[in-house]
């Protein structure tokens, strides 16, 4: 082409093509690395351009998450990648020492929030705002966080405290699938769209461990259960009963297979979200039992037969409307399912009652075929937003700690995308509001209120220019006027107006205001708002009565006749109680309007915010269509711009995140060096003090302020990672990073220290302890040995002294007895010549002296007498007294031992008789006393030793 248009000759073009392809491969080869990119504020430059490439190419390369300085940029990939999510990995982001040193996820902002938690950074708690437009994976990010949290957030302590917090844990996350059955529908846009905002406070106690959760909604899109837009589809539960339901259940809720609802389009398509039994198991977990359960879905198919009334117009005003063809039947069947009299139903749905006069005196009027409608749809409203809030109520009541029992939270805000339709009335009015809050929430943390400060603080600052949308605040809430203080005044007024005459007055009032436009091209009377996002054109038709929001009170009084327990619940009859179902008018209260409850929990909302740290999730829907590898430049491109990317990434790589007032920086930093000012020191030098202090910390750690620099960049172009401003030190988070890194350094060396000189402590003491030990047993040992040898010593003695004693004794007797025997055998003698009859002693020491040889001989024989003859021959021989056979024994040997082995003396008296050795032998010997004499009871006369055969 190049050649047909310039007409070079083919050398050149070949030359030119050479040099055309080097160029596409510079090109290429620049672009390559657009995609390795983690951090947005590396694009160079920083352009709508660039930063859309970079994310185009990490899209393709299937990376999904980038960072954006603050600020986190999720695309939807639009297709499941279940390792991007596994348990594993978010154990990695919390385990690791740097999370936002790995890949960009949620998890690695998930982690960065748990510890802030802990962190000295004020204010400890903490929010993380998950913003895109619809479909762009809000609810994704946020059930990740929350899985996310369940799995980091659990309490390792005990297992009894463990299980009670994974019961917590499961019940927070079971709250998922019953809010989003009941909250969530298929729009155009998305197939699991959540028709409600909710903020998920996620509660831990000092330990970090997740010990409750509360969960706050905004705004549920009530009007969607009696009207949907065409191709979409009403609350996802309503299918689910009607596909899910047993024969059983189908029977008793009244919903036979292949029933028509009117309030139940497009049924034959088939959503993953049409889950019945994940619904009622999630419901069962959070203590809604079944008979509860079987109760909230036969309300729900009251509702659908509800829809199913159809009015036909009457002719003539004074009688109420006709009912369709098949609507009696319906009329009943929701009456039965509703518990409700079928009269009183068709008769609310049809007649109006009107108060009038000083009396109040009741009217009935019969009510249009419109109002009927409205009427029916009324109710269906009112008892389905009740059940809703019930819904929260009793999941908060499951899921929510004890106040006692946790100290921090951290919040997870999940609310609609910024909305754009063709026909936009009051609920995308309230959205885009949120939005647009939101968006100041953002711009007034990154970018307003960084810069502000800087300035103030002193700090060189080249500004740069952000979207500031307080503009289009002050058009839709500003005071006194503005668009929600005009509709709110309708209200109030309670005038009939109509829709031109709403724009007229907005649009004259508003005149002033830069971001209110009008459309001219509209033929319905509308009014334009320029959001950050874009202008949305809102039409003004419906707009006043929306707000109102008008629930006439002969509704609220059928609900109340119900039987039905659940709707007991939902609709007591409380005569007190006086809300904005009251008719418009009649109360002096003030107002309260869909847009001023709106507004004050949009406020409330945001001062929680304000008291938290926030960190921010931009999720981007790479295409309308839902597809996956497919990046639309112009959508993205919009959403980009419509979340002010651009300029955050500017203020994010030029900015100061992290800023400390001096003291505390003092407080935190004096660990790593000497930086305490002199006691002298007068409060106003300490940023003078502190600057150079600051830098002699950062040339302490030069390895660490290197790592900080980018590669290639000239030490100009690179600012200060820390500045000292008037009271406060900014620095960026690498630098924090770095400081706390030398502090936990520091820390990690003073608990060495500390760990090292306990254990020196422990150790010298257990050694004292220890000699001390061995000393007091060695001392008790030698005490104990010394008692026992004392003891056995005087035992010895005392044996000793009575062994010398006794033996003494013992001679002592011995030499007084053998005396006391030769006496008296000396005296038994001469007294046996002079008495006829001498004792028997005498006469036995008589015998045994005179005929002991030779009766020994006869009684030791080893052939001869035996037995009784032997003892005979014995007694004879030693002529031993057969009448008194109790003074002795005598004891033969056996048969083949023949001969007397003893005479003993039986216990009479001292009778004593010596032997050394054989009596044989010394038989002829008179014995004489010996010391070892024996002596006592049972003594021996005549004892062998052994046998001697004579
Ligand atoms: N990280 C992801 N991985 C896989 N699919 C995803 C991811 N994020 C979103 N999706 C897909 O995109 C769909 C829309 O996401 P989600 O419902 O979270 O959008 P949303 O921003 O909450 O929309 P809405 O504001 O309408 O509720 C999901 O149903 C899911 O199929």
């Amino acid at each position: 082409i190049l050649f047909q248009v310039n007409g070079h000759n083919p050398d050149s073009d070949a030359q030119s093509g050479k040099s055309l392809r080097e160029d596409l491969q510079e090109f290429l080869g620049r672009e390559a690395p657009l995609h390795q990119l983690d951090d947005l504020t590396k694009v160079n430059p920083v352009t709508l351009e660039t930063v859309l490439r970079c994310l185009q190419a990490r899209y393709m390369a299937d990376t999904f998450y980038t960072n954006a300085g603050c600020t986190l940029v999720a695309l939807n990939p639009f297709k499941p990648i279940p390792q991007l999510y596994l348990p594993e990995l978010m154990r990695e982001y919390h385990t690791a020492p740097q999370p936002q040193k790995l890949k960009p996820h949620v998890f690695s902002v998930g982690e960065q929030t748990y510890r802030n938690v802990k962190s000295l950074i004020e204010p400890v708690n903490q929010s993380i705002v998950v913003s895109g437009e619809s479909g762009a994976g809000k609810t994704w990010t946020s059930r990740c966080l929350m899985k996310f949290y369940a799995v980091v957030a659990a309490s390792p302590t005990s297992w009894e405290s463990h299980k009670i917090a994974e019961r917590i844990e499961q019940r927070i996350l079971n709250s998922n699938p019953v809010m989003e059955a009941f909250g969530n529908a298929c729009t155009l846009r998305n197939n699991n769209s959540s028709r409600f905002g909710k903020f998920i406070q996620l509660q831990l106690n000092r330990a970090q461990q997740m010990t409750g959760a509360a969960v706050q909604t905004y705004l549920l899109e009530k009007t969607r259960v009696a009207c949907q837009a065409s191709s979409e589809r009403n609350f996802h539960i309503f299918y689910q009963v009607c596909k899910g339901a047993s024969e059983d259940e189908r029977l008793q809720w009244h919903l036979p297979k292949g029933a028509a609802f009117s309030w139940l389009p497009n049924p034959e398509r088939n959503l993953e979200e049409d889950c019945f039994e994940v619904t009622r198991e999630a419901m069962l977990h959070l203590g809604i039992d079944t008979p509860t359960q079987n109760n909230i879905f036969k309300v729900l198919a009251g509702l659908l037969h509800l829809g199913n009334i159809q009015f036909a117009d009457s002719e003539d005003e004074a009688q109420p409307c006709q009912l369709m063809d098949n609507a009696k039947c319906s009329v009943r069947t929701s009456a039965l399912l509703l518990q409700l009299p079928e009269d009183m139903l068709l008769e609310t749905l049809r007649i109006r009652t009107i108060r009038a006069g000083r009396q109040q005196q009741v009217f009935r009027k019969p009510c249009s075929q419109t109002e009927c409608d409205t009427r029916r749809d009324c109710v269906a409203k009112l008892v389905y937003a009740r059940l809703f809030d019930w819904l929260v109520s009793v999941i908060n009541s499951s899921i929510c700690a004890d106040p006692g029992s946790w100290t921090t939270f951290i919040g997870l805000l999940d609310v609609y995308g910024f909305e754009s339709f063709p026909d936009n009335s009051l609920e995308q009015l309230c959205i885009n509001y949120a939005n647009e809050k939101l968006q100041q929430h953002f711009v007034a943390h990154y970018l307003r209120a960084q810069q502000e400060e800087y300035t103030v603080e002193g700090l060189e600052w080249s500004f740069v220019n952000y979207q500031d949308n307080q503009a289009c605040l002050d058009l839709i809430e500003g005071s006194p006027i503005s668009i929600c203080a005009l509709i709110n005044e309708e209200c109030r007024l309670n005038r009939p107006s109509s829709a031109a005459q709403l724009q007229t007055r907005i649009e004259s009032a508003l005149a002033g205001s830069l971001c209110l436009g009008h459309n001219k091209l509209s033929r319905e009377p509308s009014f334009v708002v320029v959001h950050y996002a874009g202008p949305v054109r809102y039409h003004t038709a419906g707009l006043v009565e929306k707000n109102k929001d008008p629930v006439p009170p002969e509704l609220t009084v059928l609900l109340q006749q119900s039987q039905d327990p659940l709707l007991m619940v939902l609709f007591p009859i409380n005569p007190k109680e006086k809300t904005q179902e009251e008719p418009f008018g009649l109360s002096r209260a003030p107002v309260l309007t869909v847009v001023s409850k709106f507004k004050a929990s949009l406020e409330q909302l945001l001062q929680v915010l304000h008291s938290t740290t926030p960190h921010y999730i931009r999720c981007i829907k790479p295409n309308s269509q839902g597809q996956a590898q497919t990046f639309l430049r112009e959508e993205v491109l919009s959403q980009l711009e419509a979340c002010g990317l651009v300029e955050t990434i500017h203020i994010s790589a030029a900015g100061f995140p992290i800023r400390q007032f001096l003291e505390a920086c003092r407080e935190d930093q004096t660990l790593m060096g000497p930086i305490s000012p002199s006691p002298e020191q007068s409060p106003h030098s300490e940023e003078a003090t502190l600057q150079p202090l600051l830098q002699d910390i950062l040339h302490t750690l030069p390895a660490l302020t290197q790592a900080t620099a980018t590669p290639g960049d000239s030490d100009e172009a690179t600012p200060a990672p820390v500045h000292c401003g008037r009271t406060k030190v900014f620095m960026t988070d690498s630098m924090l990073e770095i400081l706390e890194r030398g502090r936990a350094q520091v820390l990690e060396q003073c608990a060495r220290c500390i760990q090292g000189s306990w254990r020196l402590y422990q150790h010298r003491k257990q050694q004292r302890e220890r000699r001390a030990a061995v000393l007091i047993q060695a001392a008790i040992r030698s005490w104990l040995a010394r008692k026992h040898i004392e003891r056995l010593h005087t035992a010895a003695t005392t044996i000793k002294r009575a062994w010398q004693k006794w033996r003494i004794r013992m001679a002592f007797l011995a030499s007084k007895e053998l005396d006391g025997v030769e006496e008296h055998f000396s005296q038994a003698r001469c007294s046996s010549r002079s008495s006829p009859k001498p004792p028997i002693q005498t006469r036995l020491l008589g015998a045994i002296i005179r005929l002991w040889p030779l009766g020994l001989v006869l009684a030791n024989a080893a052939t001869g007498i035996q037995g009784f003859q032997r003892k005979l021959v014995v007694w004879a021989c030693l002529q031993l007294p057969r009448d008194s056979p109790r003074s002795y024994t005598v004891q033969i040997a056996q048969q083949d031992q023949a001969g007397v082995t003893s005479i003993r003396a039986l216990p009479q008296g001292s009778i004593k008789f010596h032997y050394r050795k054989s009596p044989l032998r010394y038989a002829d010997i008179c014995p004489e006393p010996s010391p070892y004499s024996v002596t006592g009871f049972n003594q021996i006369l005549l004892e062998r030793h052994r046998l001697i055969h004579v």
